[in-house]
C-alpha cells in the first residue's frame, strides 16, 4: 500500500483483504492450458484471462452470477458549460435504468448480469424501490470555485461503494463484477483526476465527453486547469484528489472495485469515468491492478493514460463512449468463455489427440 492515511475501519479492513494473486493456481491453469487440445498459446488473450481469473479465485474458475453496478452522481462544475447535455439527464437516465430501457439494461440482459443502480448524489430526488440510495448530496460543489466535496465525504463515497457491494454480495454471491457510471459533466472531474494521478497534461486527457462543441471544450480545459490550480490536490493522497476534483459516483465505483477484489472477484472496468475510478482505487491500493480487466478502449482519448498508468490492456475497441457499464457488460461473455475453455476443454490425453514432441 502507498503512504495513504485512511480514516476508515471499513476501508482498511477491505484493503487488508486484497491479496496478491494465487501463483500456484495460476501455474496450474497455465499447465492445464498447455495440455488442452490446441497449439500452445493459440487462444491468446482468452488463455491469459483464464490464468488471471484462476489466480484471483485460487483455482479453476467458474462464473455464474454477474452484476453491474451503475453509480450515478451530479456535478457542480456543469454550471461552467462543460457538457453537451443538461444536468437533469442524470436523474432521467437513472429512471430509465430502473425501468429497464437503457443500453446497459439491454446489454446486461444479454450477459445475464444483475443490474444494480446506485444514487451516489443525484440532484433530482428519485423514488424507486430498486434504487439503492447512498446519496451524499444533490451533486458536488463546483470544483472551479471550491473543493468538489469535503474529505469526509470523499471517504464516505468510497465507503458507500464498499457497503453497496457487500450488501448485494451477502444477498447472492457474485463471481464477476462490472463498474459503470452515470453523471452529466463527469468526464470533467475524471480528466482532472487522471491528470493529477498520471501527471499527464490536462489537454492530453480531456476530450469531448457527450459531444461538447469547441466552445464547451475550451471551457472544459479551462475549468479543469482552474480547479487544479484553485484546490491544489496532492497526487500522493488519493482522498485529497477525490475530494478536491472528483465526484461521488467516482468514489463509489472505486469502493465497489476494492470491495470486490477483497472477495477475490474480478472487476471489469468500463470506459473513461470508471477508468478514473479504477485509477483512484489503484492509487489507494496498487494490488487491485491484478483484479482489474479493462473492457474497451473508450473514444475519450484520455482513457489510454489511465490504462497505461495502471498497466492494463483493453479487450476490445468498439468506438464506444457511453458509460453506464455498457462496455464492461459487453465483454462478460468473453470472460466467461475464457473460463469455460480452461475448465471444459479436453486435454490431448483425454481426447486422444497427438501432442507435439
Ligand atoms: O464511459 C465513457 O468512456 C464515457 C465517455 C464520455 C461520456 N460518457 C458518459 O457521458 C456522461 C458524461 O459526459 P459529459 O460530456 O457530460 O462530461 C456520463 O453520463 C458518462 O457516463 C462516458
Ligand atoms: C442520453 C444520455 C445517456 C447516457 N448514459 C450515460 N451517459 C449518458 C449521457 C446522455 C446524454
Amino acid at each position: 500500500m502507498k503512504n495513504v492515511v485512511v480514516e476508515s475501519d471499513l476501508l482498511n479492513n477491505v484493503l487488508s483483504n486484497i491479496s496478491p494473486l494465487d501463483e500456484e493456481a495460476m501455474e496450474q491453469a497455465r499447465e492445464r492450458q498447455d495440455s488442452l487440445t490446441k497449439p500452445r498459446g493459440s487462444l491468446g488473450r482468452l488463455e491469459e484471462l483464464s490464468i488471471q481469473i484462476a489466480g484471483i479465485k485460487g483455482g479453476l474458475p467458474s462464473i455464474e452470477n454477474k452484476a453491474v453496478f451503475t453509480m450515478a452522481g451530479d456535478h457542480g462544475v456543469v454550471e461552467e458549460g462543460v457538457s453537451a447535455y443538461p444536468q437533469e439527464v442524470t436523474g432521467q437516465m437513472v429512471m430509465n435504468f430502473l425501468n429497464g430501457g437503457a443500453a446497459v439494461n439491454v446489454l446486461a440482459s444479454e450477459a445475464e448480469a444483475r443490474s444494480v443502480v446506485v444514487d451516489m448524489g443525484i440532484k433530482a430526488e428519485i423514488e424507486h424501490p430498486e434504487l439503492v440510495d447512498m446519496s451524499l448530496g444533490p451533486g458536488t460543489n463546483n470544483m472551479v470555485k471550491e473543493p468538489a466535496m469535503s474529505r469526509e465525504k470523499a471517504v464516505k463515497a468510497v465507503e458507500s461503494g464498499i457497503k453497496v457491494f457487500q450488501e448485494i454480495y451477502n444477498e447472492e454471491k457474485i463471481d464477476l463484477v462490472a463498474i459503470g457510471d452515470m453523471g452529466i459533466g463527469n468526464t470533467t472531474p475524471s480528466s482532472a483526476l487522471i491528470s493529477c494521478f498520471t501527471g499527464t497534461d490536462v489537454e492530453d486527457v480531456t476530450d469531448r465527453g457527450t459531444g461538447v462543441d469547441d466552445e464547451g471544450y475550451n471551457k472544459k480545459i479551462d475549468s479543469i486547469k482552474q480547479a487544479i490550480e484553485t484546490n491544489n490536490p496532492n497526487p500522493e493522497d488519493p482522498f485529497d484528489v477525490l475530494s478536491k476534483v472528483g465526484g461521488y459516483e467516482i468514489g463509489g465505483m472505486a469502493g465497489v472495485a476494492l470491495a470486490a477484489a477483497s472477495k477475490n472477484i474480478p472487476v471489469i472496468v468500463d470506459g473513461f469515468i470508471s477508468g478514473a475510478a479504477a485509477l483512484l482505487a489503484y492509487e489507494i491500493e496498487p494490488e487491485i491492478k491484478n483484479y482489474l480487466i479493462a473492457s474497451h478502449d473508450s473514444v475519450e482519448s484520455g482513457h489510454a493514460a489511465t490504462l497505461n498508468h495502471i498497466g492494463l490492456t483493453e479487450l476490445v475497441d468498439f468506438n464506444m463512449r457511453l458509460g453506464e457499464g455498457t462496455g464492461a457488460v459487453l465483454v462478460m461473455p468473453i470472460i466467461q468463455s475464457a473460463c469455460s475453455v480452461l475448465t471444459d476443454m479436453m486435454t490431448f490425453e483425454e481426447a486422444k489427440v497427438s501432442d507435439k514432441d
